[in-house]
């Protein structure tokens, strides 16, 4: 006999086994047992036996089509869209064992959900055609500036952004924001309290919103399946079940998180799996939609003022294109139609990954010439200039540099590589995995050349490192090459004295203390200095190595230049790893000076 019981639909009495064999059914009187729309659970038991059941049963929609999931309390009931058609292994609690081998499994006589994430039985409450509230889950760098600037050009939106890092959030509703940003005070200033608010209540600004825009951190996996290549997305996932447990009415949940292709998938079936009813027992749904952000940090509120386009992917359907024209509604309150592209949702995860690698391809390119230019006497600026003058190849992001930094390119990267690998696309994945390679032989090679210069050892010399973050106008420091550097330094048993107007003294502490490292900290404390200015980090230096570039140091005169020469060790070096001092004035002030990408014949006969 089959242990199962089954309820034929809403009547408790008629208890039938779907292979017809004879039941009784225990559970309805069971206070624990839930009622869903009046009705009683189609199967109910542990998992295994519903597992098993479902294997022998043929399944018919009009008898069941949702299930629920309440292990430990009656009120935590769980049901997710059912098809018909659905393999078993598609039935996502089941598949992905959600469910613990004790849990009570009920499969519910509840709406058939179809392919579309449309109901044919129960009403289904559509998403909003209309944006007047959003939630941002991830005060990070791009949710802060992103949502404060749709607060700033959307004054009748009410703007949320919430974060599960109080520290952070209190950050944000005072003075000092805790993201550096040119602008961005101003526009929170204008807007917090008005329509702009940050908050750790998440529940309450997802119940609020209409749109939800899912911003939160998506690094590099560092351990597991795919560890230093996939992308760690269980912030997303998270996010993601928070949205589905606490929503209470429709809602466009929009990818903002840079993610891997066909993530929106994964993030819809959790919503249907785990979709609930409005108080008036309409089933409540989610679009789904990608909108990828494509800000740099340091230029974050001109990118968001004035993008050169706005990609909203969505599914093809007509809900699918209605949550994509909400979305679009609220750009075009500042954005020209014309800039804003609407795509497929694989098209707008990939163009986003694709976006990043082929950025960081012309930067590994141009590096990759700077090595040949310090060979042969070429000077890489010339060459990138004459190259750039094609319009097919444009002049921008050809600055050859120590080698890129920052949060996305290299995760981003990996990503693809990842995805590439699990496409069975070896070859794919080679050629853009070769974009990471050159930038981490830029610079090393930079490193090795400040040794060799130095007469091959470093060990207790004072070298100034000025600049920490990966590019100006951040204080962001997340892969930037000074601290790849600066760890060489600190192998090679150099003192270090770093200059940065923005990173913090901890920050720097932090990123060159080796994790899990007894007493490396300690070491960090006797090795690295942090100065408070430019000339401070140089007085007594062997050498001078720009990382970052900072206006002030761009902007040093030839003055400032020979107070720090005078200060200095002799000879003096400078190594110029972002191209952008004199390196003539340098040398009329004493300076030995070595640029990336330039030939020594032209910069210095020192290495002739
Ligand atoms: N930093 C950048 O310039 C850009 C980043 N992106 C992408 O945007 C995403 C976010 O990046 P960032 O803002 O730089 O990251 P971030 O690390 O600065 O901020 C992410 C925030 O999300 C919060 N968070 C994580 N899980 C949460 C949860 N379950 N509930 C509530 N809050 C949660 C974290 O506490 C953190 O404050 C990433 O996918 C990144 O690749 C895209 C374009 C530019
Ligand atoms: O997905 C992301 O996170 C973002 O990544 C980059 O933005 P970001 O990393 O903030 O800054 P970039 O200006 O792209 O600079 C990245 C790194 O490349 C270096 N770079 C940039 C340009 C160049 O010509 N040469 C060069 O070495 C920078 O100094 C920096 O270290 C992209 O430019 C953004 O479009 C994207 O949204």
């Amino acid at each position: 006999m089959c242990p199962l019981l089954f309820c034929s639909s809403r009547s408790a009495s008629q208890l039938v086994c779907l292979r017809g064999c004879p039941l009784k059914f225990a559970g309805t009187s069971d206070p624990s047992v839930p009622r869903h729309h009046g009705s009683h659970p189609a199967f109910l038991g542990p998992l295994s036996l519903v597992q098993s059941a479902l294997k022998c049963c043929s399944f018919s929609s009009e008898c069941c089509s949702a299930l629920c999931l309440f292990p430990s309390r009656p009120s935590l009931v769980i049901p997710p869209p059912f098809r018909p058609d659905h393999h078993l292994n598609e039935f996502p609690l089941l598949s992905r064992s959600a469910a613990g081998a004790q849990d009570i499994i009920a499969v519910m006589p509840a709406a058939v959900i179809n392919l579309n994430g449309s109901s044919s039985h129960s009403p289904v409450q559509s998403v909003p055609s209309h944006v007047r509230s959003i939630c941002c889950i991830g005060a990070g760098y791009v949710g802060g500036p992103t949502c404060s600037v749709i607060a700033l050009k959307c004054p009748h939106i009410k703007v949320t952004i919430v974060d599960v890092n109080p520290v952070r959030i209190a950050a944000w509703n005072s003075d000092v924001l805790p993201v550096f940003e040119p602008g961005l005070d101003a526009v929170v200033r204008e807007c917090r309290g008005r329509n702009l608010f940050f908050s750790t209540d998440i529940d309450k600004a997802i119940q609020e919103a209409d749109l939800i825009f899912v911003s939160v951190n998506t690094p590099t996996k560092t351990s597991g399946v795919g560890k230093g290549f996939a992308a760690d997305l269980h912030y997303v996932e998270a996010s993601t079940r928070r949205i589905a447990s606490v929503a209470t009415s429709s809602k466009i949940i929009v990818e903002k998180s840079t993610v891997p292709c066909r993530t929106a998938a994964s993030m819809r079936t959790i919503l249907e799996s785990n979709s609930s009813y409005t108080a008036d027992g309409t089933l409540i749904s989610f679009q789904i939609l990608s909108n990828p952000e494509f800000l740099a940090e340091g230029t974050a509120i001109r990118d968001l003022m004035a993008p050169d386009r706005v990609l909203i992917g969505s599914l093809d359907t007509q809900q699918g294109k209605a949550a994509a024209n909400a979305l679009s509604e609220v750009y075009q309150n500042w954005v020209d139609p014309t800039k804003i592209y609407q795509t497929g949702l694989w098209s707008s995860e990939l163009s986003k990954l694709a976006a990043n690698a082929l950025l960081a391809q012309r930067i590994s390119s141009i590096n990759s010439l700077s090595a040949i230019c310090e060979a042969t006497g070429a000077d890489v600026d010339e060459v990138a200039h004459a190259c750039g003058l094609d319009a097919r190849i444009g002049p921008k992001f050809l600055k050859a540099s120590v080698g890129f930094g920052g949060s996305c390119f290299q995760k981003d990267i990996l990503n693809l590589v990842y995805l590439s690998e699990s496409l069975g696309l070896s070859e794919v994945a080679d050629y853009w995995h070769q974009v990471i390679k050159m930038n981490e032989y830029s610079k090393s090679r930079f490193a090795r050349k400040v040794v060799s210069t130095l007469f091959n050892t470093i060990t207790m010399k004072k070298i100034a490192v000025l600049g920490f973050a990966f590019k100006k106008d951040t204080g962001d420091t997340r892969e930037s090459a000074a601290i790849t550097l600066c760890k060489y330094f600190r192998q090679e048993r150099a003192q270090i004295s770093i200059y940065d107007p923005k990173v913090t003294t901890n920050q720097i502490m932090l990123d060159l203390t080796e994790p899990g490292v007894l007493d490396d900290s300690q070491a960090v404390q006797q090795q690295v200095k942090i100065a408070t200015s430019m000339k401070e980090a140089c007085e007594d230096a062997e050498a001078v190595i720009i990382c970052t570039e900072w206006d002030e140091f761009r902007d040093a005169t030839a003055q400032d230049w020979d107070e720090i020469y005078r200060s200095m060790k002799k000879p003096a070096f400078v190594f110029d790893g972002r191209g952008i001092v004199d390196a003539k004035v340098l040398r009329s002030v004493g300076f030995k000076v070595h640029a990336v990408g330039k030939g020594p014949l032209i910069v210095d006969p020192i290495w002739a």
